[in-house]
């Protein structure tokens, strides 16, 4: 049977400050992502895209650290509804952002299906924020904090359930910026982490059969959020908070066809392509492209 993937876009900007996040989703169809996963041989089912709103459509509490916590709020509300429609219906939910405070949505909406959803934080940030950590008061620093049930109460009762996933079922790879309260979270909660040291000393191919291993008899299921600003800015520049010294293409490319063929991956979202930061859609095409191998996209 063809397996079904279901395709929502999120042009959610309110997580930060720079613009042209929103048109993440659009440079991502542009392109062609669609086309890509059917020349794969999927059903594939492009739902469009969630309706966040515009920036100035909500008041926001002035004496609120959060920037845009409302409207941030309602957005991720309806892409978690959206998602838990998809799971139910048995599709795979491949989500196109947007910056990364949608995985907050996303994950309310996957993570009430499994008893011990996995999740693989492929990023240069952890984000790990609270209102109380946050250096910059960005939702999107904080939607893994929220995804464990801390943080703002508007963010991590999203669905009605709290916490979504468990610490010890997150694996974050590519790591090279966390701030202090987030080192202090990793460690009291002891997540596994594979900093750019780790990928560096073990090569990538140690680092995937790992994680594969690690979710084994674990994980009922394994979420991929994909923040592009996990690459190397000389690979994906399209992001708004680049960090230099990340992992190559080939590498991205390496670890996704590798969980192709673990068949670990049961829902995913790739986040924070800025078109407008980006060189003629460079950062989308590698989305793209990684996309083709997470599916199973092969050569030969
Ligand atoms: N999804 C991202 N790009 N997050 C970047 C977060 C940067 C910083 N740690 C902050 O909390 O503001
Ligand atoms: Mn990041
Ligand atoms: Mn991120």
């Amino acid at each position: 049977m063809k397996k079904k993937i279901s395709i929502i876009g999120v042009p959610m900007d309110f997580g930060q400050t720079r613009r042209g996040v929103d048109m993440g989703p659009s440079a991502i169809r542009y392109a062609n992502a669609v086309e890509r996963l059917e020349s794969l041989h999927y059903e594939v089912e492009d739902l469009g895209d969630i309706d966040v709103g515009k920036r100035a459509s909500v008041e926001e509490d002035a004496s609120e650290k959060l920037k845009n916590l409302k409207a941030a709020a309602a957005g991720n509300e309806k892409l978690a509804l959206k998602v838990d429609e998809t799971v139910k219906e048995g599709a795979f939910p491949l989500i196109l952002g947007g910056d990364h405070s949608i995985a907050i949505g996303t994950l309310a909406g996957v993570a009430k299906h499994y008893e011990n959803l996995g999740v693989i934080w492929y990023d240069a940030h952890g984000d790990l924020n609270t209102g109380e950590t946050s250096p910059s008061g960005n939702i999107h620093g904080m939607p893994l904090a929220v995804s464990l049930g801390l943080g703002h109460s508007t963010l991590t009762n999203i669905m009605g359930y709290s916490p979504k996933v468990k610490p010890e079922n997150i694996v974050i790879i590519g790591a090279r910026c966390l701030d202090e309260g987030e080192k202090d979270l990793i460690k009291k909660l002891g997540i596994k982490v594979f900093t750019m040291h780790e990928i560096d000393r073990l090569g990538m191919t140690k680092v995937i059969e790992e994680t594969i291993q690690y979710f084994e008899g674990r994980a009922d299921g394994v979420h991929l959020s994909l923040d592009l600003d996990g690459l190397d800015p000389i690979d994906a520049p399209g992001v708004g908070t680049p960090v230099i010294g990340g992992i190559s293409y080939r590498e991205s490319h390496l670890a996704m066809e590798m969980l192709a063929e673990a068949e670990l991956i049961t829902s995913a979202e790739f986040v924070e392509v800025n078109p407008i930061l980006d060189e003629r859609n460079k950062t989308a095409i590698v989305a793209v492209e990684l996309m083709g191998s997470l599916f199973g996209e092969k050569l030969l």
